[in-house]
């Protein structure tokens, strides 16, 4: 058996034109702020390719780039004008942050209703509790990709690998609410293999280029992998493609799976927070 190539770049422009037409069709220009600190290469790629796509889709690129030395003082101001500067409808601080830096005091300076990366307080504390917000990008991107393939969630059994805020967590909440079966498996998890093998969908976040190996999957199971990592052979992600392909039913690959749609789900969010009145989620905790 060979799995079906679940192709992110495909759906990833499904999803594009609908946020453009929506965007083409409101009165508000969405405009997005990305937050760029310091001059992590992989970081700049990934800016970079959200700037371009948000520029195609008829967003503003309102980027600002700090130096590795900004302070956290620094920041946090520019981010309290950023919120309070009615051209911006959304923004987006690109992590990891320089270790000097908290990014939690940082993201929770973000307004509830230019939280495009659904990772403030208000957004998450939302999700958990099941109530309408942003949500982040790379989850709803998998979300996306799986009902663009008809992979049916309900009383499924997912295994999500990773316990991260940007990820592990909000795909876990977003599994629950479409009444998948979860299982959060993380770097203490016993036996990763025999906790893999359980799932239907298999969703890999965990950081670590080709940890799930062919034995960790059951035969026919659908694969996303959310890892990406630069090698000497180029990209990889947390999944050993080569093998596990020859097992699942359906596989991501990495480039051109979860990457693009992730991108794709940010000018969604873009489109859908443009059209947002201020305070929709109520006031921002100021911990100043
Ligand atoms: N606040 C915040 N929000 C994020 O959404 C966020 C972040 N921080 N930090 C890092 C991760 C990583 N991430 C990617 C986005 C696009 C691709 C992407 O476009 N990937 C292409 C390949 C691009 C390339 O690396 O050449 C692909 O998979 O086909 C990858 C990774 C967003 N992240």
């Amino acid at each position: 058996m060979t799995a079906k190539i679940l192709d992110g770049r495909l759906v990833a422009e499904q999803v594009v034109a609908r946020a453009a037409g929506e965007i083409a069709a409101s009165d508000r220009v969405p405009g997005l702020a990305t937050v760029l600190v310091g001059d992590d290469p992989a970081s700049a790629i990934y800016v970079r390719n959200k700037r371009r796509r948000c520029v195609a889709a008829g967003i503003r690129d309102l980027h600002r780039k700090f130096g590795a030395d900004v302070t956290q003082d620094e920041l946090a101001a520019a981010i309290h004008a950023l919120g309070d500067d009615p051209g911006v409808t959304g923004i987006l601080l690109q992590l990891p942050l320089p270790p000097h830096l908290d990014a939690a005091a940082l993201v929770s300076l973000i307004p509830p209703e230019k939280d495009v990366d659904g990772l403030t307080e208000t957004s998450a504390g939302r999700l958990a509790l099941g109530r309408p917000g942003l949500r982040p990008c790379t989850p709803l991107g998998v979300l996306e990709l799986l009902d663009a393939h008809g992979i049916a969630l309900s009383g499924a059994e997912a295994v999500v690998v990773g316990r991260s805020n940007l990820v592990g967590k909000p795909m876990a909440q977003l599994l629950l609410r479409r009444d998948a079966t979860v299982t959060v498996c993380h770097s203490r998890t016993r036996d990763l293999a025999a906790a893999c093998r359980r799932a239907d969908i298999l969703i890999v976040a965990a950081g670590l280029p080709g940890l799930i190996t062919a034995d960790a999957v059951k035969p026919g199971a659908t694969v996303i992998d959310v890892g990406i990592h630069r090698t000497p052979d180029g990209l990889r992600g947390d999944v050993d493609f080569t093998a596990v392909r020859t097992v699942a039913g359906a596989i991501t690959p990495v480039p051109g799976g979860v990457g693009p749609m992730t991108i794709a789900m940010l000018l969604a969010n873009t489109a859908t927070a443009a059209r947002l009145p201020a305070n929709a989620y109520g006031a921002t905790f100021l911990s100043s």
